[in-house]
């Protein structure tokens, strides 16, 4: 049976399954975190940049007050912005997301891209990437999350879209290692060599879109998300399970944890019903060999930055 939570490098338990909330619109955010929590999520994955963490926050604060949860009991992410990778500026990014949230810790706080821009760059350029490039070295920008963790303000730190030599390089220069590696990982982008290099570092993927963000089927320059594969829903009428559960339970069952986002209340049910049953092997290597190695989100309007991290193979 797979694991309903994984074991971090500082021994904090990480539900496996959580909440993406990426375009989870203000309106919508607060009643599919409110669901999910009533349908048993206890990791909600946000981010600064998502610009909904006090609609997230809200959600949470009421199902505390009316004793569904405990904050104990959950797992509360966010992300640091590239506009704010000097580390002056990261215990205020941070605890601007707190007072967002209204919260007064996080469980864990990440470098959301390896790359930083300057401060007072737009958020995601569109163009001439490069005259809004910063230098800022993510080494420095991790002693500011350290600081974060001495402050109490987030309990574990990690990183998100790094490639194996940057989260190498974290773990040779940092005084509290990275838990996870947040990066993007479904069927057509496995991540199985990236996985295997963060497991025997003690680092846990996170992977997102790991529904190939279903929005973006037929979007041209975009991969066909698998869960739109009739094999793959072949495979899935063995199990009595959609599509959607058999990716989840694919990358699950490599010790990958997953945060699908939804707002639509039988997906949020759907996407978390994943524990009862078992690939057979060939099933699992069918789903291998829809690995292409295809991005969603390559920010590939940042490749000629220092620290871009997809370059390399993995
Ligand atoms: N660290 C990083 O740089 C990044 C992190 N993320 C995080 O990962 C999360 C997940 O990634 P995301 O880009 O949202 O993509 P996902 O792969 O989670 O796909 C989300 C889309 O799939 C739809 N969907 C959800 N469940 C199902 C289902 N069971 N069957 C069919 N369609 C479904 C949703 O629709 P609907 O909501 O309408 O139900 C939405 O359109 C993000 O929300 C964010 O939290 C994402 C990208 C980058
Ligand atoms: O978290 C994120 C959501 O997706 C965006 C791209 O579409 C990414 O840039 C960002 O990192």
């Amino acid at each position: 049976m797979l694991p309903k939570t994984i074991k971090l490098n500082n021994g904090v338990l990480l539900p496996t399954v959580g909440l993406g909330t990426y375009k989870s619109q203000p309106g919508q955010v607060e009643e599919a975190v409110k669901t999910a929590i009533d349908v048993g999520y206890r990791h909600i994955d946000c981010a600064w940049f998502y610009g909904n963490e006090a609609e997230v926050g809200k959600a949470i604060r009421e199902k505390i007050a009316s004793g569904v949860v405990k904050r104990e009991d959950l797992f509360i992410t966010s992300k640091l912005w590239n506009n704010f990778h000097a580390e002056k500026e990261v215990i205020p990014k941070l605890k601007e997301s707190l007072s967002a949230f209204g919260l007064d810790y996080l469980d864990l706080y990440l470098i959301h891209w390896p790359f930083g821009t300057k401060v007072d760059a737009p958020l995601l350029p569109t163009e001439n990437h490069e005259k809004y490039f910063s230098d800022v070295d993510y080494v420095e920008t991790w002693k500011g999350l350290e600081q974060g963790v001495k402050l109490g303000l987030t309990k574990s730190i990690g990183v998100s879209n790094f490639n194996a030599e940057q989260v190498e390089r974290v773990l040779k220069n940092c005084t509290i290692k990275p838990v996870v590696n947040q990066v993007e990982c479904n069927p057509n982008l496995n991540q199985k060599k990236l996985n295997a290099f963060c497991k025997e570092r003690g680092v846990v993927l996170v992977g997102y879109c790991p529904l190939g963000r279903s929005e973006y089927v037929g979007k041209p320059g975009f991969p066909e998300p698998t869960i739109f594969d009739p094999k793959v829903a072949d495979i899935g009428k063995k199990y009595n399970k959609t599509p959607a559960q058999v990716v989840l339970n694919y990358l699950v069952g490599q010790g990958i944890s997953v945060i699908p986002k939804s707002v639509t209340q039988s997906r949020i049910i759907e996407n978390i019903d994943i524990f009862d049953f078992t690939l057979s092997e060939e099933d699992k290597a069918y789903l291998d060999s829809c690995n292409k190695n295809q991005r969603i989100c390559p920010l590939d309007g940042f490749k000629n930055h220092k620290y871009y991290s997809f370059s390399s193979e993995f």
